[in-house]
């Protein structure tokens, strides 16, 4: 049941999750078919918010007055003049469901490339076979209609899932498809894609096709609403658990500890308080902590639970439990033009098939490789500038632990682009004028999130260095070049007034690359991906979870959210979190089935998290413990390329 009220609420579990978002929903569900489990979130219970649920309100931006989509600040970050000047808008979600409750609800998934390149970075089992069962175990996908077929939308059933609680839909009807068949021909001509059959397919190479969006349009399922974790996996009556606890309006502070010396330590439980202030209370847990906070949040918990850089952790007087120095770095998000916006021919005003209102959000996506961005030897130069990456200001920043870590992220990075993974996403928006967005993929500038208080209802220091390495910034000024390029192609160009181009504020297409980069560094925005803050990745390379999920030096403390993605591989984050969420629970299923569950609360005497011994998180290897991947740096980047190619 769902309450705000902790006087419900009994004082053990077997699981407890931190964050009632969009992988933890998730995993509660699966766990809670046969445990008891309790959910922790700090946002309210949006159930009946309609400006929420009906996936037609959002007009490419959640409504203002849906208090779930919160802002925070980042730190500045850099500017046209080269130094720190525009400091940028950190989105979450803040209610059941997270992120999944206020997002575009654009359904694309990671890529075949990308998710190698994670397995090869140390995590066997991540790899595009064994990942694509678990993203097609969340699904329900509803194929087009033969009316949307003939309107261009197409899918290849083979890729996805028929009986998951996640609804994943074209519109129907199908949207503006008059704009969608010149936003294909347009982005056709200008990167040389190809039309593709399905977007979720693992994508090797360049391809555009109609975007589907994790949305119920399902007439059997939930008519025309967001098919957020809320609505997939808490609210419908078939997916209700009578073992799963939900407690909104409460923050947790920190996770309660015991035991161990780097090694062998215990989550006993969580302490939390109410989201509006009032005493901290604590709950106990006779299984495992799964911390779901989304990846600006997640790892603040971890380092108000003394879980980090010990250094770090001593400046701030928490006395560290665990000295992971990875807590908080390798944090990464993409970069994103936002409603580059054209008004549209006076003749087609009227045209319902161009302005159809309310509209969707991105009814075509393409993606585009390197060389289909910058020409025949686009990849080579891609790959030798990711390879050159200087790990200078990472490394200064701490948004890498060390230079080594940069230099085999970026082999593994500069392998998957080899193989043709998508370098830049462009999608069109037919809102009241058509817009153009487009980001990048796998970036490499590496960030941050930091605490400087011990409040847990403090926003954490978020801050993703954007476009801090060369390479990105080569990157995405193309992709803003780009988009000058598709908005003055016919037959995208001819929906739009003669001065359409000169209002939307694009350089001209003939500017200098100068002009385009100044251009890009003035207009680019937070891609909302957030990854990596809690890196599944060798404990060498500042890696915080194993390919178990566990927190390393850890039994039972495991991170199940988009924090632990070490690249960012997925051009849009929700379908792929589901497919984490599937293998997390799975993971802790099958841990349950061979572990005995931890004494009862009463014979145990918890320490608090900040009161243990500092101690090193080494590697162990009891199966149930996080056993660091020990073949050493050197052998991780000779494996990469092997890996990765088989
Ligand atoms: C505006 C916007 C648009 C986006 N558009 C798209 C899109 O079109 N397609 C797509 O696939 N992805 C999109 N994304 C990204 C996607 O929504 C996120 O990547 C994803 O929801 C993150 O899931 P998560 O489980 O990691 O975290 P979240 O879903 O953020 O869940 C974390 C939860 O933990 C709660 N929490 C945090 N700290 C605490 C604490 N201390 N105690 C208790 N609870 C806590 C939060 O309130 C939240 O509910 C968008 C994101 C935003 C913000």
């Amino acid at each position: 049941f769902i309450t705000n009220d902790t006087t419900q609420v009994p004082t053990s579990f077997e699981y407890i999750i931190v964050g009632g978002g969009t992988t933890g929903l998730a995993v509660a569900n699966r766990l809670a078919v046969n445990h008891t489990v309790l959910v922790i979130e700090r946002g309210t219970d949006e159930r009946d918010n309609e400006g929420i649920n009906d996936p037609m309100s959002i007009n490419g931006a959640i409504p203002a007055n849906v208090t779930c989509h919160q802002v925070g600040m980042s730190p500045p970050q850099v500017g046209s003049n080269g130094t720190n000047v525009r400091v940028q808008a950190i989105q979450y979600g803040n209610c059941l469901g997270g992120g999944s409750s206020v997002n575009t609800m654009v359904g694309s998934r990671p890529t075949l490339a990308g998710m190698n390149a994670v397995e090869a970075l140390g995590n066997p089992g991540w790899g595009w076979d064994e990942f694509l069962t678990f993203m097609q175990q969340s699904e329900t996908f509803t194929p087009p209609n033969p009316q949307q077929v003939a309107q261009g939308a197409s899918f290849n059933a083979s890729v996805h899932g028929t009986n998951g609680p996640v609804g994943v839909s074209f519109t129907n009807p199908l949207l503006a498809p008059q704009v969608q068949f010149a936003a294909k021909n347009a982005t056709e001509s200008v990167y040389g894609v190809q039309l593709t059959e399905d977007m979720g397919d693992g994508f090797s190479g360049g391809h555009l096709a109609s975007s589907y969006h994790h949305i119920h349009f399902n007439e059997t399922l939930q008519k025309q609403r967001r098919s957020s974790s809320a609505w997939s996996f808490l609210y419908p009556e078939d997916q209700q658990r009578s073992n799963l606890t939900v407690l909104t309006q409460h923050t947790v502070n920190t996770i309660v500890t015991s035991g161990g010396n780097g090694t062998n330590i215990t989550a006993t439980g969580v302490t939390l308080l109410p989201t509006s202030g009032g005493d901290m209370i604590t709950y106990s847990v006779t299984r495992e902590v799964i911390v779901s906070a989304g990846a600006p949040f997640s790892p603040a918990v971890l380092l108000r639970s003394g879980i980090g850089n010990a250094t770090f952790l001593q400046g701030l007087g928490i006395t560290p439990v665990l000295d992971l120095p990875g807590v908080g770095s390798n944090f990464q998000d993409q970069t994103l033009f936002v409603n580059i916006s054209f008004p549209i021919a006076n003749q087609f005003q009227s045209n319902p098939n161009v302005t159809i209102e309310p509209v969707m959000f991105g009814i075509v996506v393409a993606h585009a490789t390197a060389n289909e961005a910058f020409g025949s030897n686009g990849t080579q130069m891609v790959a030798s500038q990711i390879r050159n990456t200087v790990a200078d200001r990472a490394l200064s920043s701490g948004g890498v632990v060390n230079a080594q870590s940069m230099q085999v992220q970026a082999n593994v990075t500069a392998s998957a682009f080899e193989i043709n993974h998508p370098l830049i996403e462009l999608f069109f928006n037919p809102g009241g004028t058509l817009s153009l967005w487009s980001q990048n993929t796998l970036p490499m500038s590496r960030g941050t999130v930091r605490i400087n208080t011990t409040n847990p209802l403090d926003f954490p220091i978020v801050d993703a260095q954007y476009l801090t390495t060369d390479v990105d910034i080569t990157i995405f000024t193309r992709a803003a070049r780009r988009l000058g390029a598709v908005a003055s192609t016919p037959p995208f160009s001819n929906l739009l007034t003669d001065t359409a181009y000169a209002q939307s504020g694009l350089p001209a297409v003939n500017a200098s690359d100068d002009e385009w980069r100044t251009w890009t560094l003035d207009h680019y925005s937070p891609g909302v991906h957030f990854v990596g803050s809690n890196s599944m990745m060798p404990q060498e390379m500042g890696g915080v979870v194993s390919p178990q999920l566990l927190v390393y030096g850890t039994t039972n403390l495991r991170v199940a959210d988009a924090s632990i993605m070490p690249l960012s591989v997925f051009p849009h984050c929700t379908l792929g979190l589901y497919g984490v969420a599937e293998k997390a629970a799975a993971m802790i299923l099958q841990t349950a089935s061979t572990s005995p569950p931890l004494p009862s609360p009463t014979s145990t005497s918890p320490s608090s998290s900040t009161g243990t011994a500092p101690a090193s998180a080494s590697s162990t290897s009891p199966s149930n413990a996080a056993a660091s991947t020990k073949v050493g740096i050197a052998g991780i980047v000779g494996a990469v390329l092997l890996a990765m190619l088989s």
